[in-house]
C-alpha cells in the first residue's frame, strides 16, 4: 500500500513513520508513506496556498490551483488502482468493516485540508471520495489521516500476526472486546477471574464470549442488533 498525503504540516506524520505499527509496516516494505507539502505547489514566492471565500464569511479556503498541481504530481508513477481521498466532516464515516474498500487500492492520495476548507471544484473534479473519522470537527485533515493510515496499516496481511489481533476480531464481528487481564494476579483488591487461571481452553473461550457480550450491551447495546454468533465464537476459539 502506497499513501500519499499532501499537507502544509507534513511533519505531523512523522510520528506514525517513525514509531509502532507503521513504523514496523514500512520497514516491512508493506506500507510506503510519501509526505508532499502543498506549498511547494504554489504559484507564488509567498508559497500562499489559501485565499478569501467568495460570497464573504470568515476564515480562508485552500484555492485550487496548488491542490490541482500537487494531486497531478502525486498521481504520475503512481502504480493503480489510485484512490483520491479528502478528510472531512462530510465525508463516509471509515469503520471495521468498510475499510475493506480503501483496501483494495495500490495507492491512496489523502488530501488534508486547513482553515474553513478547499474549493469546491477540487471536490468535484479531482477527489475520488470523502471519508471522515467522526462526527467531529478538526482543525486540520491531517489528525483524521493518522488514525486512516492506523486503520488501513492494521489491515495489511502480514502487519499483525492472526492471533495477535483479538481486538480486531470483535469489533470484526460486530461487537467490543472482552475484558484483559495479566500479572499481578490481585491489585487493587481485584482478583484475576479465575476461569483465566483454569487452563480451560473451553470454558476460557466461552467466558471470553461472554464477557464481550455483556461488555457491549453495557457500553454499546447498539451494536448488538446485528450480532454474529458464530463468527463471535469461531474468532474466539
Ligand atoms: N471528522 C473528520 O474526519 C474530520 C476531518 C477533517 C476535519 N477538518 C478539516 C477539513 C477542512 C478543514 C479542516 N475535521 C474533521
Amino acid at each position: 500500500m502506497h499513501i500519499k498525503i499532501i499537507s502544509i504540516f507534513p511533519e505531523m506524520f512523522y510520528p506514525i513513520i517513525n514509531y509502532g505499527i507503521t513504523k514496523q509496516a514500512i520497514n516491512k516494505k508493506k506500507l510506503q508513506i510519501q509526505l508532499i507539502q502543498l506549498r511547494n505547489f504554489s504559484n507564488n514566492k509567498r508559497k500562499n496556498i489559501d485565499d478569501r471565500p467568495y460570497g464573504g464569511g470568515a476564515g480562508m479556503i485552500f484555492t485550487a490551483p496548488p491542490l490541482k498541481r500537487a494531486i497531478h504530481f502525486s498521481k504520475l508513477k503512481s502504480k493503480t488502482p489510485i484512490k483520491v481521498i479528502y478528510l472531512s466532516p462530510q465525508g463516509k464515516k471509515i469503520n471495521q468493516k468498510n475499510i475493506d474498500e480503501l483496501m483494495k487500492n495500490h495507492t491512496l492520495i489523502l488530501i488534508c485540508g486547513r482553515y474553513e476548507g478547499i474549493d469546491e471544484r477540487i471536490i468535484l473534479t479531482e477527489i475520488d471520495e470523502e471519508w471522515s473519522i467522526g462526527d467531529y470537527v478538526l482543525s486540520g485533515g491531517e489528525l483524521a489521516a493518522m488514525v486512516l493510515i492506523d486503520v488501513i496499516t492494521r489491515f495489511i496481511p502480514g502487519v499483525i500476526k492472526k492471533k495477535q489481533s483479538l481486538i480486531e476480531e470483535s469489533f470484526f464481528h460486530g461487537i467490543l472486546d472482552c475484558p484483559h487481564y495479566t500479572r499481578p494476579k490481585k491489585i487493587s483488591g481485584i482478583h484475576v477471574p479465575k476461569i483465566l487461571l483454569s487452563g480451560n481452553h473451553k470454558k476460557i473461550c466461552e467466558w471470553k464470549i461472554q464477557t464481550a457480550i455483556k461488555n457491549t450491551l453495557k457500553k454499546r447495546p447498539d451494536l448488538l442488533k446485528n450480532i454474529n454468533y458464530k463468527k463471535i465464537t469461531k474468532s474466539k476459539l
